[in-house]
């Protein structure tokens, strides 16, 4: 047993390894794109299924309470968490509108929305990228394997951060360092390098 745990660990070094050679100038655009939504008065959409929907409510509480240091509240919604909301779309309308008609709602021009799946193919969330789309916000997508239906959604104004692996548990390990890296460059950008 021990044998596969470290050989947990060494997968998960491994792809941080190989992520941490490609990924940089993707992770250092997501985070001007969600400055400059920041900024200009806009806020961050989350969402994504199962892991991925822990992540973005990660992300979320991360904003809206605090990441490293002390510093103003960030605006930011996890579309995860409202269960009523999501159990009577699910229910009423489908699955794959979950997240889509709450962006209808809640989305603007000029906020982002951070789509999480580690295939790209979960439905809702690409249902999600669509809706963000429509309501002119930017994208910022956080992938694996070959990047799914959500790669080919992307925009010149979005950006796909794609970690190089195929397997759910290490890219869902990687998307949860983007996250963090995210959150201080998001910190250092409007507050200052500490
Ligand atoms: O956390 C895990 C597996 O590590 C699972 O809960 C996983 O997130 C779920 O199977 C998701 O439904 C997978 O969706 P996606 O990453 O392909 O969008
Ligand atoms: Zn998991």
């Amino acid at each position: 047993m021990q044998d596969r745990i470290i050989g947990h660990f060494g997968a998960s070094i491994e792809t941080k390894t190989h992520a941490a050679e490609e990924l940089p100038p993707f992770i250092e655009r997501a985070a001007q794109i969600m400055v400059n939504a920041l900024l200009g008065g806009g806020k961050i959409l989350t969402c994504g299924n199962g892991g991925s929907a822990g992540d973005a409510q990660h992300f979320s509480s991360e904003l809206l309470n605090r990441f490293e240091r002390e510093r103003p509240s960030l605006p930011a919604i996890a579309l995860t968490t409202d269960s009523s909301t999501v159990t009577s779309i699910a229910n009423d309308y489908s699955y794959n509108e979950i997240f889509s008609k709450q962006i209808r709602a809640l989305g603007n021009a000029g906020d982002v929305l951070l789509a999480i799946s580690t295939s790209g193919n979960s439905a809702n969330v690409v249902q999600a990228i669509q809706a963000a789309h429509e309501r002119d916000m930017t994208v910022v997508a956080l992938t694996g394997k070959d990047g799914g239906h959500m790669a080919s959604l992307i925009t010149r104004d979005d950006v796909e951060v794609r970690v190089p692996a195929n397997v759910t548990a290490r890219i869902q390990e990687v998307h949860l360092l983007v996250i963090h890296c995210l959150c201080d460059l998001i910190d250092c950008s409007l507050f200052g390098e500490e």
